[in-house]
């Protein structure tokens, strides 16, 4: 038996869809306030919180309107102020999240900010939405400070989904506290397992990797 098998058609070109190209010059004139945001990352005790005031006093000192914000979870130093671990402070508004500071500052208040730091930034779950829409719809600066990794070196929070909004990305180290060497990593003294365990000195320490893992080995040894 003969099987006739269908030519396919060639396509008119009129029939091709046109795929629209956006046009440079349309992207070029339209009139949008120019943001920033700067992300500021490391293990604990690494001057993040320390490099973020730095900033923040800077903008000030150069005129701009600053509003700093940290996380209610942190209770460690003070509630209302970020706060580094040798004491320096600034004022800041602690929030349970960040889709609530627009209501609390006050949508007139709001327009007349310039900066806008973050503090503690790994216990936002809205960082990524918040940061998108103040440096590229209001055309804030944003800068945020917070550890990329938790006790375990796994992603902390929403810290790294901001990377591909940055404009720039800062990590710093700290000193391992058994060798003095470069301490990437923050290592928890304790046996507790949850990811969220609000501590300073007592219960974390920055250590480098050779440290990390022998540490890690001793608390399964022992567990
Ligand atoms: N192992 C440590 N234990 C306690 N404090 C430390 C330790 N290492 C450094 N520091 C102090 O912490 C300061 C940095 O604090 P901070 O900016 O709050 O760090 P981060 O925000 O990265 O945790 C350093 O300037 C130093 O004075
Ligand atoms: C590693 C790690 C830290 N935390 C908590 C401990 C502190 O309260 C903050 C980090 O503060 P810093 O300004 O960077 O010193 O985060 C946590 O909850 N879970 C962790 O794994």
């Amino acid at each position: 038996m003969f099987h006739h098998t269908p030519i396919p058609q060639i396509q008119k070109m009129s029939q091709i869809p046109t795929v629209h190209r956006s046009d440079p010059d349309q992207i070029a004139n339209s009139i949008r306030p120019s943001g920033q945001i700067h992300v500021i990352v490391g293990p604990m005790f690494a001057g993040k919180t320390t490099a973020l005031l730095r900033r923040i006093n800077s903008e000030g000192t150069n005129g701009r309107n600053i509003a700093m914000i940290k996380s209610n979870k942190d209770t460690r130093y003070a509630i209302d102020s970020v706060v580094t671990h040798d004491g320096t402070k600034y004022p800041c508004w602690a929030l349970p999240d960040l889709q609530s500071f627009k209501q609390k500052l006050g949508e007139e208040e709001y327009d007349k900010l310039d900066v806008i730091g973050i503090d503690e930034a790994q216990f936002f779950d809205d960082l990524y939405d918040f940061c998108c829409k103040a440096a590229d719809d209001d055309g804030k600066t944003v800068i945020v400070a917070g550890l990329d990794g938790d006790y375990l070196r796994r992603n902390f929070g929403p810290v790294l989904d901001i990377v591909p909004l940055a404009d720039t990305v800062t990590k710093l180290t700290a000193r391992c506290e058994l060798c003095g060497k470069r301490a990437h990593f923050t290592f928890r003294k304790t046996n507790e397992t949850e990811t969220e365990l609000i501590g300073g000195a007592d219960t974390y320490m920055p250590v480098c990797r050779q440290h990390y893992v022998n540490g890690s080995m001793v608390k399964k040894t022992v567990a």
